[in-house]
């Protein structure tokens, strides 16, 4: 592949944004590629690719490079990836025989895997076994996942539309609603998008709403909604009768649910910010199913948000851990007796998941709750996200 000089600032630009400034990567990329119209489509997926890239490789391409000028780094990134540096005066400084002398003498997993000391000491003790193949498999490229809106179409339907244009996507199965793209492409710009056929959106997190078994007419509470993701997957399970309340401590985020589920054709979500306890306590058992898809380290979605191994610590996770359990001990009083609740995260760390659960099933607050199962998702087997799904009864009968 021929290396451009420009696209290659463009990179630099994003990290510098990323690592310097510390903005987050997804929307960094997205304001580079705005301020920059005339860029092709094969120089913008360059940009975005390379970035991420870099991003999820930093430390291991700065313990490579021969100094951290961003010429070093990326030309050390490139050779990384198999590829043969130009002859450029840029890339003068690199000895691609040095830097495979340096990196085979590696013998530090945290320094391979390229992620922080002390996640990788976590990780272990969390994990086990088990850590090493994970963090292997949340270090790879992550696959673009549509979830066909079943209110607006069929996943058969979609599939040949989408082949029509070009756009080959696969079925997999235990996911009802997934289609996954054959080849990395940006589907936000297809008229099917557009029109609310379809959502971006991971298999792993499409078990969510599914585990919640919600029927139409229900009274759902997405207690955590954010920008809905989940809040109208739900809507489309419930087959747009009922009401979803999508709530969140951050109201902007509600906005966005708003216009998604415009677009998306369901008019059954109602946003609703949480002012504080007061509004946990109106709601007292006014719910049949609950969904609790809490804030969390986000360690399952490394491939997707590489820049989280560069802004977690360990506080921010504790700190985290602190938040889940405080919306475990009060959220579940909004559900009735006899209704259903799913606790959900996107990380792979048992203290963030089960542990979790049990504290909660262990206190005053959950002694009228019983666990039905959970599901455990690695990413390293379901070749997906890391998530974790615990459905929970509240035992009783409602009034
Ligand atoms: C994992 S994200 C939710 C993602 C969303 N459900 C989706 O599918 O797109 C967790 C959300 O919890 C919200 N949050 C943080 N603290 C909260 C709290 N105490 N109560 C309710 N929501 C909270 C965050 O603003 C964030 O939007």
């Amino acid at each position: 592949m021929k290396l451009h000089n420009n696209t290659i600032r463009g990179v630099h630009t994003a990290l510098q944004a990323i690592f310097e400034e510390g903005q987050y990567a997804d929307k960094v990329i997205e304001r580079t590629l705005k301020s920059n119209p005339k860029w092709g489509a094969r120089d913008r997926s360059f940009i975005a690719e390379t970035t991420y890239e870099m991003v999820r490789w930093w430390r291991l391409i700065g313990h490579l490079s021969p100094t951290k000028d961003y010429w070093d780094l990326f030309g050390t990134y490139w050779l990384m990836q198999g590829n043969q540096l130009p002859e450029w005066e840029e890339f003068a400084r690199i000895n691609p025989d040095k830097l495979k002398g340096k990196y085979e003498s590696i013998e530090d997993p945290a320094m391979l895997e390229s992620i922080p000391e002390w996640l990788h000491k976590l990780g272990k003790s969390e994990l086990g076994d088990k850590w090493e193949a994970e963090i292997h498999s949340l270090n790879e490229e992550a696959e673009v996942v549509l979830r066909v809106n079943t209110l607006k179409t069929t996943r058969e339907r979609l599939k040949n539309q989408l082949a029509a244009d070009g756009i080959n996507t696969y079925i997999v199965k235990g996911y009802p609603d997934a289609l996954v793209l054959e080849q990395r492409e940006n589907v936000f710009r297809h008229p099917a998008f557009k029109e609310g056929l379809f959502e971006v959106q991971d298999a792993s997190s499409q078990l969510v709403a599914a585990a919640l078994a919600v029927e139409p007419g229900m009274r759902v509470i997405d207690a955590c909604a954010g920008a809905g993701g989940k809040a109208l997957h739900l809507a489309a399970l419930m087959e747009n009768k009922g009401k979803v309340l999508a709530m969140d401590v951050e109201e902007w985020k509600l906005q966005q649910t708003k216009l998604r589920a415009r677009r998306d054709g369901i008019s059954i979500i109602e946003p609703k910010a949480i002012e504080g306890t007061k509004t946990i306590k109106r709601l007292k058992e006014s719910a049949d199913r609950l969904l609790l898809d809490v804030p969390c380290s986000g360690l399952g979605v490394l491939r997707r948000n590489p820049d989280t191994k560069w802004k977690l610590s360990l506080e921010s996770i504790q700190k985290v851990r602190d938040t889940q359990q405080e919306i475990l001990q009060s959220y579940p009083s909004m559900l009735k007796p006899g209704g259903q609740m799913v606790y959900a995260t996107c990380s792979i760390l048992p203290s963030e998941n089960e542990l979790q659960v049990k504290k909660f099933l262990d206190s005053e607050a959950g002694k009228d709750f019983e666990l039905i199962e959970d599901q455990k998702v690695l990413a390293q087997e379901s070749g997906f996200d890391g998530f974790y799904i615990a459905r929970l009864l509240k035992k009783g009968t409602s009034a």
